[in-house]
């Protein structure tokens, strides 16, 4: 029977939503090193978009969708990573070089480490080889005053990648690089426009040693261990049924604010690229500054079988590109994940009605949401 050979060095890709994992995880996964590599997505939001965008010949990439890794999903991560290693010593799997989990961005990245150190099984096959965070130039400031989590994504990381960083304003760089520094004065910064970035070499970064970085770092890992399934459990029964769900959401709601909700829009028919453009800048200008990420999958009505992506990461709207095909030709719905703070869904839901034309009755129509967008009902500023 084949055995693992040696203990695999798994690294937690993680930052912010929209910060750049999956654009950074793009261009490392082309390095030949990468090639035996294993990835784990973990994405927020009912219906996932991220697989379809990771470019990858590497067959071994696993979602695991509908909740986030470091509450509902946690119990997933560690049946994944078991499975890795009975697949591997069965034969069914080929020895893995090494693990990469993508974490969601409001992933607090403790317990996923936890995950990995604490357990006594995977502990005995992994070793925590680093975390890194991926750090937005743009957003990266106001981002660390206004959420917790994106303060322990930084924290916690062995090496830090600045992203977008040829966006940003050039004055309020300094004063980002002071930040990160007080929170994580030993982790490396990379550029993330420089090539080095994105390879294998971003992941080796030793074992992961909690004493290099801040005292508080040593107690979060301390505090996910005395209480490892936090006062939510029950991770095993959210499976990949994306559509309906919703326990698993609500406890990652708890979890990150009641205020913070994720949810997903999915559309048969193509869209006329001006509605969508409309739609999203009406988003957009009345309710910028509450929209944390959205990303979205597009039929569009001129070339639809190229479908468009989508990604704004809160006021910033990245320029929209197209894929050569659908990543999956047997569906082709236009899907659209919103994740927002204090935003209805009803909002954000009629309003994309409004624009693709689907029929409301008593439902403002198109031509009265331009006069006035804010006329759905029980959206009121
Ligand atoms: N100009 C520029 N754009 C970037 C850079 N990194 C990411 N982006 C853009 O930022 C948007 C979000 O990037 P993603 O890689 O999807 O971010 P993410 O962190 O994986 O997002 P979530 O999974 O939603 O948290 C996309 O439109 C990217 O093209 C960068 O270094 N420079």
């Amino acid at each position: 029977m084949p055995s693992i050979n040696e203990r695999i060095p798994v690294s937690i890709l993680t930052g912010f939503l929209g910060a750049g994992k999956s654009t950074l995880l793009n261009r490392i996964l082309k390095d030949s090193a990468m090639r035996d590599a294993a990835v784990i997505i973990n994405e927020f939001g009912e219906v996932g978009i991220d697989h379809m965008l990771v470019e990858s010949s590497n067959d071994a990439i696993i979602e695991l969708a509908d909740g986030c890794l470091c509450c509902t999903v946690r119990g997933e991560l560690v049946d994944t990573l078991a499975a890795l290693v009975d697949g591997m010593q069965t034969g069914k799997i080929k020895q893995v070089s090494r693990v990469v989990i993508e974490t969601t961005g409001l992933a607090d990245p403790a317990p996923v480490m936890q995950s990995v150190m604490g357990h006594p099984v995977i502990a005995s096959y992994f070793d925590l080889e680093g975390v890194v965070t991926v750090v937005d130039a743009v957003n990266g400031l106001s981002t660390l005053d206004n959420f917790p989590e994106a303060v322990r994504q930084v924290a916690v990381a062995d090496r830090l990648v600045l992203s977008k960083a040829s966006l940003a304003d050039p004055e309020s760089l300094p004063e980002l690089l002071v930040r990160l520094a007080t929170l994580n004065p030993r982790a490396p910064i990379a550029d993330g426009d420089h090539d080095e970035a994105g390879t294998a070499a971003i992941f080796a970064n030793g074992l992961y040693d909690p004493a290099t970085k801040i005292p508080d770092v040593d107690r979060w890992l301390r505090d996910e261990t005395a209480e490892p399934d936090h006062a939510h459990g029950h991770h095993h029964e959210h499976g990949h049924d994306h559509h309906h769900n919703h326990d698993a959401h609500h406890h990652d709601v708890n979890r990150h604010g009641e205020e913070i909700r994720s949810y997903s829009i999915v559309h048969d028919g193509p869209i006329d690229p001006a509605s969508l453009e409309m739609f999203v800048d009406l988003l957009r200008s009345t309710h910028g500054e509450k929209l944390l990420r959205m990303k979205a999958i597009v039929r569009v009505t001129d070339r639809p079988e190229q479908p468009l992506v989508l990604h704004g990461v809160q006021a910033i709207f990245h320029p929209p590109y197209r894929l050569p095909a659908w990543p999956d030709p047997s569906d082709r719905r236009t899907r659209l994940v919103v994740i927002a703070k204090d935003l209805p869904e009803a909002y954000v839901r009629e309003l994309f009605d409004a624009f693709t034309g689907k029929p409301q009755v008593d439902r403002p129509d198109r031509a009265a949401l331009e006069d006035n967008p804010l006329a759905i009902p029980g959206m009121r500023l």
